[in-house]
């Protein structure tokens, strides 16, 4: 399991730290770290240290000490280090340990700055770190856009500037970093969007935290926690012992979602996959999937009739009139746990007690989904996913899997789970009636909704890059491509975190890197 924490829970684990080693021993520590990394990645690009071009923006706080006293280490090594220094104050003890080593060190001016910008090898973006509060003041906003245009590799700080450390919102301009180098443990605001976005491929230095941190504010689940959580057949299991899933989709608009639904359930380990709807989208299905069982419900809209199931999916493509409200109550009415999504969604958001119900509940919204049922504008829940997620898990009182780039998993009690295996190439019509199929047998294979949902995440999104290699997909290609999703986190134990340069401690896509 990956943690990652908030800035006051850093604070108070590094307070605990320093008060047992001489001054200054944790900011050595950390610009070491950063000096190694930044030094690896200037011989990847210029073949060496020595003679390359360094520019260190340094901020008034301790952010600024850690890259001044990076920056002093590449000197030594022969780079022509330039530190730009931005704030009102600047970090003294870094400052003579960069001058002493031979760097220069000047007051920030906009034109020099962008001069110097434009022919660095590598930036080092030292302006805020978890010391950050609200949008970049200038001129920070304004050094923010300009490193954003610079050609070189640009390095963070612990977090890049402008993004909230503990929440990875983004209030105005920030820093957009290849590489983040972040001390003592991940911080929440790098492992989600925007903030995730912004810090590229992170890297955490050990600065001898570990005793020190608290329970984590969030978590992200690694190759090896899926493979432990997936249920798995034994000898003695048969087809009923697997799991049944039922599926409760399509309407005779929509049969899409139906056949989509089924084809990632069928993929997610149960024995039996049950279909229940309209007889349109139950043709579909059943000559799709001949190993689904169907049950064309015509007129009756009495879900038992389908038979016994474990847990239940309701919602992809199944409408939102009277005859599809008529089967989500029937379907809430059961006792086993079921999960919710799309239209089922908009469903609840116009009849808020169809969530109310004593068996759990697990929905799968995106943001405007979640918008929707909130009362909130979809935009707000986009810059604040973290929040949202956790106001809507507490106030509807079930557990919240919220699409996007990061997917969020949110309950009542528990660190919010985060999935960072997904690839753009997933957004395409049909990938979340997958998603759906595939969490829903997962539940009915026995996971608590908070591991289905975070493990079909994985999962999912580890099949959409399996599936699209870098080429354009359609929501079939992920649901056949989750065996070989599994395969390969069963295969190569220790796998590097998809999106990952394969380095360890490292997550998030060096997109910039990628060209
Ligand atoms: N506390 C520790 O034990 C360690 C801290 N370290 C470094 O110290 C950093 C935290 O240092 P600080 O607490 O000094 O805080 P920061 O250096 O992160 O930021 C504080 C400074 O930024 C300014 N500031 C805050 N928000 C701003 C905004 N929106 N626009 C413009 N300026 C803004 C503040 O006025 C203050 O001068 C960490 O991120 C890390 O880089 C590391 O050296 C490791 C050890
Ligand atoms: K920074």
């Amino acid at each position: 399991m990956r943690t990652a924490y908030t800035s006051d829970q850093i604070r108070a684990a590094e307070a605990a730290l320093m008060a047992r080693l001489p001054e200054g021993t944790l900011m050595q520590r950390a610009a070491a770290g950063l000096a190694a990394v930044c030094a690896r990645l200037l011989t990847d690009r210029c073949g060496r240290v020595y003679g390359s071009r360094v520019v260190v923006l340094a901020g008034s706080g301790d952010n600024g000490g850690d890259a001044l006293y990076a920056g002093a280490r590449l000197a030594r090594r022969g780079a022509a280090v330039r530190a730009v220094l931005a704030g009102s104050r600047v970090h003294r003890e870094g400052l003579a340990a960069l001058v002493r080593a031979g760097g220069r060190a000047d007051p920030y001016a906009a034109d020099e700055t962008r001069r110097i910008l434009d022919r660095a090898d590598l930036v080092v973006d030292g302006l805020v770190g978890i010391g950050g509060a609200g949008a970049l003041r200038e001129p920070y906003a304004e050094l923010a856009d300009m490193v954003n245009d610079a050609p070189g590799t640009i390095v963070a700080v612990d977090v890049p500037s402008g993004v909230d450390a503990s929440t990875g919102r983004v209030a105005g301009a920030a820093v957009r970093a290849h590489v983040t180098v972040t001390f003592g443990a991940y911080k929440t605001g790098l492992l989600v969007d925007p903030g995730a976005e912004h810090a590229g491929a992170v890297e955490a230095v050990d600065i001898g935290l570990g005793p020190y941190l608290p329970d984590p504010d969030v978590a992200a689940l690694t190759a090896a926690d899926v493979v432990d959580l997936l249920p798995r057949p034994r000898a003695e299991s048969d087809k009923y012992r697997r799991g049944v899933v039922g599926i409760a989709a399509g309407s005779e608009r929509f049969t899409g979602a139906a056949v989509l639904a089924v084809g990632g359930a069928l993929r997610g380990g149960v024995g039996m996959v049950r279909y229940a709807g309209p007889a349109t989208p139950a043709a579909y299905v059943r000559s799709r999937w001949p190993e689904a069982v169907v049950t064309p419900l015509e007129h009756a809209r009495d879900i038992t009739r389908a038979g016994r199931v474990q847990a239940w999916v309701l919602g992809p493509g199944l409408g939102t009139d009277d005859t599809a409200l008529e089967l989500a109550r029937s379907v809430l009415a059961s006792d086993v746990p079921v999960l919710m999504d799309a239209d089922a969604l908009t469903l609840a958001a116009a009849h808020r007690r169809l969530l109310h119900r004593d068996a759990p509940v697990l929905i799968t919204p995106h943001a405007g989904e979640l918008a929707r049922l909130l009362g909130v504008p979809r935009e707000r829940i986009e810059a604040e996913r973290l929040e949202y997620a956790r106001a809507a898990a507490a106030e509807l009182g079930v557990t919240v899997l919220l699409k996007g780039s990061t997917t969020l998993v949110a309950e009542q009690h528990r660190p919010v789970r985060i999935n960072t295996t997904g690839t753009p190439w997933l957004a395409a019509a049909g990938t979340g009636d997958v998603l759906s199929g595939l969490a829903g047998a997962l539940l009915a294979g026995g996971l608590s909704c908070y591991d289905a949902a975070s493990c079909a995440a994985y999962l999912h999104g580890v099949a959409g890059r399996v599936a699209a290699s870098g080429a354009p997909i359609a929501a079939g290609d992920v649901a056949e491509a989750i065996p070989a999703a599994v395969r390969s986190l069963v295969q190569q134990d220790g796998v590097p975190e998809p999106g990952t340069t394969g380095r360890p401690h490292q997550v998030g896509t060096p997109a910039k890197l990628k060209g």
